[in-house]
């Protein structure tokens, strides 16, 4: 019997962000081994035209929650969707919705946050600071409260190079900062952000930060955890593996490598790739949820949920096994055959980036403009080139993350337990899961048929052939133009082509004599 499970059951679950990628991957295990819960409360805000109902329908209707429906048919049932925006005060949520919150409400996950590196200020402290700080005040009305988990990121304090599970104090209080917020204008924030952010690449791990501070500062009777996963990325085992459905982090990267767009990116192969799957980030939490509603810690306690010093992968064996998957398995209606290198430095890079991103984008947008068609690859690539630029802080470093509380956990736990809620990491064999990784992108985020494999195959064939074409008629032009102008050219070239003809001769006689 698993003492996690059970401790679920009957219970009154709040979750923000269930409708992200992690928050959907939590819901569906909780569902899925505590069936008998009492309720699951989604914050939810209505999106691209979509109702609330609508979105919930959408989720509980995706392949993800389809063993979900067999452990439990009335899911629908279970879950109560709370019109909610946390960018509002008191998050826009109506007074009945938030007395049946403050009544009932046993565990709240709090995994919402803007997730945008380049999110302006004032966004990602309202959504990643003072929602949290509003957050906390709604928990402390709680009165059947028994944990408070805030899921944070690794990377709230990337400017050092090896992190403990503590809380590492920004040089301003978060509260200045929120207040500050409130007066000033756009083009103040704007100018004073970089020096905010200090050392830190970006408003999304500085904001982070300080809402991990905002946890410690609010924390009263509240009992409190913190998680820090690294970079979080498809499913591993449950409820399969290799379920993803959005671009965040290297899923992205994965699918412009197998488009064909990717073709060189500036990375440390030997870098430490910090990835965690889903299902372990979900596992340990749940884990957690429990050990600090009944074991009670005296303290707020940290958990990282890393792999790098437990398991560690580079970038390197990373991008060369995602290649390497997609010879097997390539995607539909590839730009460019995959074939992606790393570059080292800025020369490089821009070399590169102007050889086989921008130059193929041009040629193939003049391509379009000559059938009649709207440009669109140089936009494209634009895109990704900025994306990668904002990434590239993360794949040419290595950190070191202690991960003595995730250890603790772990022994804690019965081996039922840690069986079902599983978060040892050491099992995970890197290979299998990244060619399970790129599978699951193809199948679940792109919604490619496996049948269409050999038709995709074939479109590489092809363009490779139109590779081999281009190069040959490339290289036949510069050469026809360096005879033009060069005398020692001319000579050789004259070379080549005797030397080919009395080759040919030769051949042809001999051949003659043997008849
Ligand atoms: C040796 C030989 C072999 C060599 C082999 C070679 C290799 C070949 C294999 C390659 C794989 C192996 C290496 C992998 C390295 C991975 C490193 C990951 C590090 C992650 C660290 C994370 C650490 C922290 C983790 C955390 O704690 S938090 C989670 C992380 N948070 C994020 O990842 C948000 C990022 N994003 C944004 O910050 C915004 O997206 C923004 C970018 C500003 C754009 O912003 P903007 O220009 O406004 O445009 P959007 O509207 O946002 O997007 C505009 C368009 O770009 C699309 N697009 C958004 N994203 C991405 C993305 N990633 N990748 C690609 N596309 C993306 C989006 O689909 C939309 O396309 P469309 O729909 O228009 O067609
Ligand atoms: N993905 C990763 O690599 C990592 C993520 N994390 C952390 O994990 C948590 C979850 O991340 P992830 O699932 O990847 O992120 P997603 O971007 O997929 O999900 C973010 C969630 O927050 C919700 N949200 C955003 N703004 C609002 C708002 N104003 N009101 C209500 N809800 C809102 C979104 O709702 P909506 O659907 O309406 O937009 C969505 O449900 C975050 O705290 C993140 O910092 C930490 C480390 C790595």
């Amino acid at each position: 019997m698993s003492m996690i499970a059970d401790f679920y059951g009957g219970k009154s679950i709040l979750i923000t962000g269930a409708t992200g990628f992690l928050g959907k991957v939590l819901m569906e295990k909780l569902f899925r081994t505590s069936p008998d819960l009492r309720v699951i409360y989604i914050l939810v805000r209505p999106k691209a035209g979509q109702t609330l109902q609508q979105r919930v329908f959408q989720i509980l209707n995706s392949k993800l929650f389809e063993k979900v429906k067999e452990v439990c048919p009335n899911v629908h049932e279970k879950i109560r969707a709370i019109s909610a925006d946390l960018n509002q005060n008191d998050f826009a949520i109506s007074m009945q919705d938030m007395q049946e919150l403050l009544s009932y409400t046993d565990i709240i996950f709090h995994c919402a946050a803007t997730v945008r590196f380049d999110d302006h200020l004032r966004h990602a402290v309202q959504l990643n600071v003072t929602a949290t700080q509003q957050l906390l005040l709604m928990a402390s009305q709680m009165p059947n409260l028994k944990a408070f988990i805030h899921i944070s990121t690794a990377f709230s304090n990337c400017n050092l190079k090896h992190i403990d599970e503590v809380i590492y104090p920004c040089p301003v209080e978060p509260k200045k900062i929120i207040d500050s917020m409130e007066w000033l204008d756009d083009a103040i924030i704007d100018e004073i952000t970089p020096k905010l952010i200090g050392d830190r690449p970006n408003t999304y791990t500085y904001t982070k930060a300080l809402g991990e501070m905002v946890v410690q500062q609010e924390s009263g009777k509240l009992n409190l955890a913190i998680i820090r996963p690294s970079i979080v990325g498809a499913t591993w085992q449950e409820p399969f593996p290799g379920w993803v459905d959005n671009v965040n982090g290297p899923t992205g990267l994965i699918v412009a490598a197998g488009k064909g767009f990717l073709r060189s990116i500036r990375a440390t192969p030997m870098a430490v790739a910090d990835l965690i799957p889903a299902d372990i980030v979900v596992n340990l939490t749940l884990a957690v949820g429990w050990y600090t509603a009944v074991h009670r810690p005296k303290s707020t306690l940290i958990y990282h949920c890393t792999s790098g010093n437990l398991n560690p992968c580079n970038w390197g064996k990373m991008g060369i096994q995602v290649l390497a998957t997609f010879e097997k398995i390539p995607l539909e209606r590839a730009f460019r055959r995959p074939k992606a290198d790393f570059t080292t430095n800025n020369v490089t890079t821009q070399y590169w980036n102007a050889v086989s991103h921008r130059a193929p984008a041009i040629i193939y947008d003049f391509y379009l403009r000559l059938t009649g068609r709207k440009p669109r690859m140089t936009k494209l690539m634009n895109r990704l080139l900025r994306t990668l630029s904002m990434l590239e802080y993360f794949i040419n470093r290595s950190w070191e993350w202690s991960t003595y509380n995730t250890e603790m956990l772990m022994s804690k736990l019965s081996p039922e337990d840690q069986r079902v809620f599983n978060f040892d990491v050491r099992q995970l064999n890197w290979l299998e899961y990244i060619e399970n990784y790129v599978l699951g992108v193809k199948k679940y985020l792109l919604k490619e048929d496996m049948a269409g494999i050999p038709e995709a195959k074939q479109h590489l064939k092809r363009l490779r052939n139109i590779h081999y074409l281009f190069n040959t008629a490339l290289f036949l032009i510069a050469w026809r133009l360096l005879i033009a102008r060069s005398q020692v050219a001319r000579n050789v070239w004259f070379f080549i082509v005797s030397f080919c003809y009395k080759f040919l001769s030769y051949f042809r006689a001999s051949s003659t004599l043997k008849v």
